[in-house]
């Protein structure tokens, strides 16, 4: 497995944010998650305020949903179209790309299916795409979990925000008024075990080199390993960001990059193949087929109010650092977005 320190990704205790001892203390690690956002795009948090025990319910929960049997996760098919992000998604049905809108490309990649399955959660009280659940009857409590990671993660969500403005400089509660309609959405992930050259030869993927969409997103990941994240220095290059037991991985997404005229940096990651153990070796008609182990991994995707114009952050521009970008509301951008990945 590699090590923490091979990964350029940073580790912050941001309970030192949150029960900081001083105002000055609060700022040095606002400042430390924003140098970690406008250098790598990513930073390790502990300390996040999402307790530990509700993480490893969580991959509980995961794992509990994913091994009902087919028919009961079909019982809440993600709608066709990428818009509508909510409920159960099977093997190869979502191919994750990085910008790519022609439609022949996309069915090209789409040869090299993504091997996962998904179940996506938003806010109970979002009118605009209310969630999907499965059968109470067949998971109980699943709901009413997912609704308290839901809630908690959102807590996390905003202090992350105000550490990002806090150590950018501006107004610390600068970007509540844009968040106010919680348009989050949870992501249950399972990706079965598999074989390891097919990963290898690109003829099946876990999840292909891609960006996030919306403003933040805060992972969490089983001890499996696979996250990747391209070196700030070497385009191209990828290095892992292995499991750090209770950690958040969090990452800006595209949409905050641009709304700060790129100042934050929304950075490409993937999943490939962990090392496999020789226990997962299998033999098939006397050849080794080395499989995968599964991975679960819970990514809380962040965004802002759907309706509201963001104009480019302040101290991101100048007279002689112009603004890239035109307005936009994050509901056009997400999906423009959306749209191409179903
Ligand atoms: O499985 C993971 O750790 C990565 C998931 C991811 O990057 C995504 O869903 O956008
Ligand atoms: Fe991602």
């Amino acid at each position: 497995m590699p090590s923490v320190q091979d990964s350029p990704v940073p580790i912050i205790d941001f309970g030192l944010f949150r029960n900081a001892s001083s105002p000055q203390q609060r700022k040095q690690i606002a400042e430390q998650v924003f140098e970690a956002f406008r250098t790598v795009g990513f930073v390790y948090l502990i300390n996040h305020g999402i307790p530990v025990e509700l993480m490893d319910d969580a991959f509980g929960w995961a794992k509990k949903f994913f091994d009902m049997p087919l028919e009961e996760k079909m019982k809440c098919p993600h709608p066709p179209g990428g818009e509508y992000h909510r409920g159960y998604s099977g093997l190869g049905k979502e191919k994750v790309s990085q910008m790519v809108f022609d439609k022949e490309k996309l069915a090209e990649l789409r040869k090299a299916p993504d091997v996962k399955e998904s179940f996506e959660a938003g806010s109970e009280t979002d009118p605009k795409f209310p969630n999907l659940w499965p059968d109470a009857a067949a998971i109980p409590g699943f709901r009413e979990f997912c609704v308290e990671y839901f809630t908690t993660a959102r807590k996390t969500q905003m202090e992350v925000m105000h550490a990002i403005a806090l150590g950018m400089g501006i107004d610390e509660t600068f970007f509540d008024a844009y968040h106010t309609d919680s348009t989050n959405q949870l992501r249950l992930l399972h990706y079965p075990p598999v074989e390891e050259s097919a990963l290898l030869a690109g003829e099946k993927e876990r999840i292909g080199a891609h960006s996030d969409f919306g403003t933040i997103t805060m992972l969490a990941q089983d001890a499996c390993g696979g996250l990747e994240v391209e070196d700030p220095h070497q385009p191209g290059v990828f290095r892992p960001a292995p499991p750090i037991k209770g950690a958040l991985i969090v990452n800006i997404g595209d949409f905050l990059m641009r709304w700060s005229n790129d100042v934050l940096k929304s950075t490409l990651h993937r999943v490939r193949a962990p090392p496999p153990k020789e226990t997962d070796s299998t033999d098939v008609e006397g050849a080794k087929l080395r499989m995968t182990p599964p991975r679960y991994s819970i990514p809380y995707f962040c965004s802002a109010n759907r309706d509201t114009v963001i104009d480019c952050l302040p101290g991101c521009w100048s007279d002689t650092v112009p603004k890239k970008y035109e307005p936009i509301t994050a509901g056009e951008y997400i999906a423009m977005r959306m749209n191409v990945t179903y």
